[in-house]
């Protein structure tokens, strides 16, 4: 029997793992995943868009219009936040981190500082706000690379039937 042939890419397994990660996220809107990975391509740090630890997730607000205070923006700790806090307790130097989403401007200040040097996403939908204008201008500036990511396979199913194992 030869070897299969349509297994997916490193890219698509990373950006699978944000994408999953982000599974978790109890925001109605967006859900955000995200996942470093070392120059090993090992994973080394996921995170998802929630309220920090120990804030229920049911008595702050989920809502995006209103007084600041009464929606879910001073809130919510960012996907690509998370994961690097989340890491393992090693160097992120010359990790990448894939997002569902690009870097807002705090994340990627978060990025820059520590030492991830590649920047991969899937959607750039808020490119021309403030936030994410702020954010390419910097990573530009940093020479940390930037990348869409490109996927053959649009679409990945999972089962947990044990019998399609
Ligand atoms: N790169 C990003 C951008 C946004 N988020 C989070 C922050 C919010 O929970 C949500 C965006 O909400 P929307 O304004 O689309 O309703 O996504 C993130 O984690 N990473
Ligand atoms: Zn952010």
């Amino acid at each position: 029997m030869s070897k299969r042939e349509n297994y997916i890419s490193w890219d698509e397994y990373f950006m699978g793992v944000a994408l999953l990660s982000g599974k978790r996220s109890k925001d109605p809107s967006t859900q955000v995943g995200a996942c470093i990975v070392n120059t090993q391509n090992k994973i080394v740090g996921v995170g998802y868009n929630g309220l920090p630890i120990g804030i229920s997730d049911d008595e702050f607000p989920w809502q995006k219009q209103g007084s600041f205070l009464e929606t879910k923006y001073p809130y919510v700790c960012h996907a690509e936040l998370n994961a690097i806090l989340n890491n393992i307790g090693i160097s992120l130097h010359g990790c990448k981190i894939y997002t569902a989403l690009f870097p807002c401007n705090e994340c990627t200040k978060a990025i820059i500082q520590s030492g991830i040097g590649e920047v991969i996403y899937l959607s750039d939908k808020y490119a021309t706000q403030d936030s994410f204008v702020a954010s390419k201008k910097m990573l530009e500036k940093a020479g940390i690379a930037m990348r869409k990511m490109e996927a053959q396979q649009k679409h990945i199913a999972l089962s947990f039937e044990e019998g399609d194992v």
